[in-house]
């Protein structure tokens, strides 16, 4: 299973998360990659933890005033990068350049969507993952694999029905390890989560109920 947590735009202390991140990965063994704001991307990736970046335009190299390219966030340390998030939605075609931009740029990609009709339509974008986020469960107490299970059963048969090979992770709600577990029981390979970790008062306990049972 695959943590990765976004930090969002919330006001926690990325370095302190990303260590917490990396020591219980070494610890557990667990896959955990943080998804900083893109201005912090180069200081969390020095800790060495597995980095992402929350988000990456469509274009390249060129006359394009505040975007955020993809080559840049990889060269700062980037392994990979959140598309599509609920918090900042795009156009499909949008989706695509981005998904091709990050790919040019050796970015792992993962694509959030709403719904399990959203999930087959990126999944034919050729992402490496995709994640399923209910917006009216972002934030909450309630986690997505006991609130709504059937749309992460559905959105796991949505995208394999047009891929394969596209990884199917779950969000919304998650904060503890049978959290994960019951994401995991659903067919989910990988968690994204945000609140659980960020707003936490010890991120680094919060990270290791969360891995606690894989
Ligand atoms: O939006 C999310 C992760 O990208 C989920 O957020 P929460 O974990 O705060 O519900």
């Amino acid at each position: 299973m695959f943590i990765l947590v976004n930090l969002k735009a919330y006001p926690c202390d990325p370095l302190e998360v990303a260590t917490a991140a990396h020591e219980v990965a070494e610890e557990s063994g667990v896959r955990i990659a943080v998804a900083p704001q893109a201005a912090d991307v180069r200081r969390v990736a020095d800790t060495g933890v597995e980095t992402w970046a929350q988000h990456v335009d469509p274009n390249g190299y060129g006359s394009h005033t505040g975007s955020t390219l993809a080559e840049a966030v990889a060269e700062a340390g980037a392994d990979g990068t959140l598309i599509n998030h609920s918090e900042k939605r795009l156009k499909l075609a949008d989706i695509d350049g981005s998904v091709q931009a990050a790919a040019r740029a050796g970015l792992e990609t993962c694509v959030c969507a709403n719904n399990p009709a959203q999930i087959g339509a990126v999944a034919a974008l050729g992402p490496d993952s995709v994640a399923v986020e209910p917006p009216e469960l972002i934030g909450g107490d309630d986690s997505v694999a006991t609130a709504d299970p059937d749309i992460v059963r559905d959105a796991v048969e949505a995208a394999a029905n047009v891929d394969e090979s596209v990884e199917v992770f779950c969000g919304a709600g998650i904060s503890s390890g049978d959290d994960v577990d019951a994401a995991g029981d659903l067919g989910a390979t990988g968690i994204l989560l945000a609140s659980g970790v960020a707003k936490a008062d010890d991120p680094r306990a919060a990270l290791e109920d969360l891995v606690e049972p894989l």
